[in-house]
């Protein structure tokens, strides 16, 4: 970790840039992308904070106590999904804006909010206009599981595709985008369906599905775009269903999800909510990609909790 260093931001603006980066983004591919937005900042002319650890709680804790006690212009993370959601829960309640440089594998929050995925210096560049114009607000998620509160960017997911990360994150080989290939298909070989009660919005039902997923964003998994007319900041979560279907018309329908040509699939629902309660036995959640922890979820929207960068 780099230690703060005197705040010297450009002639106008005030704060430090502080950088969390996640050297082990992308299974390591892109760790060089922090330094190269390190630079292009500082070739700004703003002051830089860079924070980097060995692991994901100790950077949290590091960014938590970075932003209380330093001024701040912005938080940049460089990064997946996963330093999405880290910076997302280090602004809750502050008024500071959160740049993304993506670095990651999936990088689903930075395609939903239009931001260059492969050039580290676009993005810095996109990042800096964005912070001269003051950012825009979009909505995030809050979330309650095991009596933890978080919030998220992206999409909640809570059944199938939760499996599916969790198999791929007990592995240690193969790394990079094969390893949920393959782990969806170990997981489709053995996955029953899932009974839900589902309670949105007041009203309560049972719904047997192979996954929920609630959705601030478009897409999971690097651009499986499952709600692909969700908007960030229009107050409302997109309620994502896919009831029970056969192996073989999951494999069928699977490839159109990249289009978001899925959505008129028999099996496939989507529907608006501001509040939803998950409950099911023995199924994990995750959100953003992070693991979250067991049903029951209280999800619900925060309209404009975040500014961003973008
Ligand atoms: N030093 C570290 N700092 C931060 N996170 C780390 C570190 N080492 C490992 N990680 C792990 O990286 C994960 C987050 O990765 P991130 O989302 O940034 O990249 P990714 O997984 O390649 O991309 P995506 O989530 O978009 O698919 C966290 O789950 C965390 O456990």
């Amino acid at each position: 970790m780099t230690a703060p260093a005197l705040p010297v931001p450009p002639s106008g603006t005030s704060g430090n840039i502080v950088l969390a980066i996640n050297p082990a983004a992308s299974f390591g591919h892109t760790r060089q992308a922090g330094h190269q937005a390190a630079g292009h900042f500082r070739a700004a002319g703003w002051n830089v904070v860079v924070l980097e650890t060995d692991g994901y709680a100790a950077l949290a804790d590091v960014v938590d106590q970075t932003l209380a006690g330093t001024e701040v212009a912005a938080l940049v993370v460089v990064g997946g999904d996963g330093m999405v959601h880290l910076g997302v829960n280090a602004l809750a309640g502050l008024d500071i804006p959160l740049g993304i440089v993506p670095s990651g594998t999936g990088n689903d929050v930075a395609r939903l909010l239009n931001l260059p995925l492969h050039d580290a210096t676009a993005a810095c560049r996109q990042t800096l206009s964005a912070l001269a114009a003051g950012g825009r607000k979009v909505d995030v998620g809050r979330v309650t599981v095991e009596g933890r509160t978080t919030y998220f960017a992206g999409v909640l997911s809570a059944g199938f595709d939760a499996a599916v990360n969790d198999r791929a994150n007990s592995w240690r080989w193969p790394r990079g985008k094969s390893r949920y290939n393959l782990a969806m298909l170990r997981e489709l070989g053995s996955f029953r369906p899932i009974e839900y009660s589902v309670t949105a919005d007041g009203k309560q039902w049972t719904q047997r599905a192979l996954l929920i997923s609630v959705a601030n964003g478009q897409s999971i998994g690097g651009g499986m775009r499952i709600t692909p007319d969700a908007a960030p900041d229009d107050g409302w979560l997109d309620l994502f269903v896919v009831r029970p279907l056969s192996r073989l018309r999951f494999l069928a329908v699977f490839p159109k999800v990249f289009a978001g040509k899925h959505t008129d699939h028999p099996a496939v629902q989507i529907r608006r909510v501001r509040r939803v309660r998950l409950l099911a036995a023995g199924v994990v959640a995750y959100a953003d990609g992070e693991r979250l922890g067991e049903l029951p979820v209280d999800v619900e929207v925060v309209p404009g909790g975040l500014r961003v960068l973008a």
